[in-house]
This record gives structure tokens, sequence and C-alpha cells, in this order.
């Protein structure tokens, strides 16, 4: 099923053209990777899905983005943004406890009663996989966990407004190897419930896994495919010369 429809996607910054003519779909429950040399687009063409750029002055934007069906230029932003959940390259967590980082998504969102937060703070931290190591401590701060479990905080934060549609911007690019692989791993298992897209600048991230990867240079889409046709038999010059390391 489609998830996320992008059509004929002009972005530019002022006078400077980031995205071209951009046509991708992307699929709900699966793992999409979208890769390429620094400054082709992918994190504008991330942030352009939960409408970030909104905020980036001088910011002007062609053709549509549609979430299920819908424009998203015409949805209340913070809607989106409770649909479209997204997780920065650096752990960017609130100088506060483990419990109230996660609390505070549903609490702006309206959620008083204490139980419920209770809850949603335990699912959200067991889907991250965060719970056995954090839940005798929901009361200390946030900013004492390390880099990796600080990331896996951040996603169980983003998962605690219930998004359907996960944005991940170079997630574990500020990790060591391990905390790298957990990250890895749950993204792999939250693809069950959520549609997740992944800028990475880790080929072999992809590879590992995404279900699609979109290869993008200069601001234009040169293909999207399944990830094997992608690295295997890419349809496209560019992309095979990307992929075999003859330009970064
Ligand atoms: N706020 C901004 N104002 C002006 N230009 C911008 C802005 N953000 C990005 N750009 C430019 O748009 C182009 C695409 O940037 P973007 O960050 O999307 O690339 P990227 O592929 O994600 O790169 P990287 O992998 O280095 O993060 C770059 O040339 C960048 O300098």
């Amino acid at each position: 099923m489609d998830k996320i429809k992008v059509e004929g996607l002009n972005l530019f910054y002022g006078s400077y053209q980031a995205l071209k003519s951009i046509d991708l779909t992307i699929r709900a429950r699966e793992i999409t990777a979208l890769i390429g040399p620094s400054g082709c687009g992918k994190s504008t063409l991330l942030k352009s899905i939960n409408r970030m750029n909104d905020l980036v002055e001088g910011c002007r934007l062609e053709g549509t983005i549609e979430v299920d069906g819908r424009n998203i230029a015409d949805l209340d932003v913070n809607g989106l943004r409770k649909q479209v959940g997204m997780v920065f390259q650096k752990p960017n967590l609130f100088p506060m406890s483990i419990y109230d980082n996660i609390a505070y998504g549903p609490r702006t969102h309206g959620v008083k009663n204490k139980k419920e937060l209770d809850r949603i703070v335990e699912r959200s931290l067991r889907q991250a996989a965060i719970w056995d190591e954090v839940k005798d401590n929901l009361k200390k701060s946030a900013l004492a966990l390390s880099g990796g479990q600080q990331q896996r905080l951040c996603i169980a934060r983003a998962l605690a407004i219930e998004p359907d549609v996960l944005l991940m911007d170079e997630p574990t690019s500020a990790l060591d190897p391990i905390s790298t692989a957990k990250v890895e791993q749950l993204v792999q298992t939250l693809k069950k419930e959520y549609t997740i897209v992944i800028v990475t600048h880790n080929m072999q991230q992809a590879l590992r896994i995404a279900d699609r990867t979109a290869f993008f240079l200069q601001g234009e889409l040169v293909e999207c495919d399944q990830t094997d046709v992608i690295f295997n038999s890419p349809s496209d010059a560019r992309t095979e010369d990307y992929i075999r390391g003859r330009f970064g």
C-alpha cells in the first residue's frame, strides 16, 4: 500500500533549487532509505514530509506531497507532525527526566491522567527496546544516559505520540557500532507497525535494513527500487558509480 506520494516536487531555498521534479512513492510498513552524496537533498526531502521546511525563511515548494492520499499542505501542521514523527541525527532530549521526556508529547496533546501517561511511557520505552535498561531510573535525567541510549529514547519519544510514519535523519551517525546495531535492529522491528524513511550516509546500513532505496544526486532522484536491485543491478550508470564508490 502506498503511504506517501511525492509528485513533481521542486524545492527552493531562495534562488537555489535543492530538489528537482521529485516523484517518489513510499510504501506503508516498509523501510525506505534515502542515499546520495552530501548536499544532494536527502534531508531536505525528509524534512518536507512533515513540513519542517515551513520554518526555513525563503524556502518555497512546488508540487505535492500526500500522506494517506491527503495533500499535507492542506493539513493542520500539528496534526501532520503527530502522524509523521521525526528522529534527528544527534539525540536531542530535553534536560528533564527520562519519564518526562517521553510524557512531554502526550501531555502537550492533552493527556493528563497519570495512569494513562504511565502506560504510554512504558509502551513507548518497550517499543524502543530500552525499557529494561531504564525502568528503574525513570526519574533520572535523560541526559545522563549514553549516546546510544539517548537515541533510542528519542525514538521512544517519537513513538509516544503514536505516529504512523517515522522520519529518521541519519539516526546512527553519532553512535558507536554496538549502539548502531541496536538502533538498526529496533528500526527493523518497528517496520511491522510503522512506515519508516531513513536518510543515511552509510550505504551498508541501507543494504542491511532498507526494503527500498532511493538514490539522489544534485537535487534529482536518480532511481528508487528494491534495495537489492539498487545495489546489484541499478538501471542508471550514476547509481552504479556511486554504489561502487567511484565518487562520494
Ligand atoms: N536552510 C537552508 N538554506 C539554504 N540552503 C540550504 C538550507 N538547507 C539546505 N540547503 C542546501 O540545500 C542542499 C541540499 O541540502 P540537504 O541538507 O538536503 O542535503 P543532504 O543530501 O541531506 O546533505 P548531507 O548528507 O550533507 O546532510 C545543499 O546544497 C544545502 O547547502
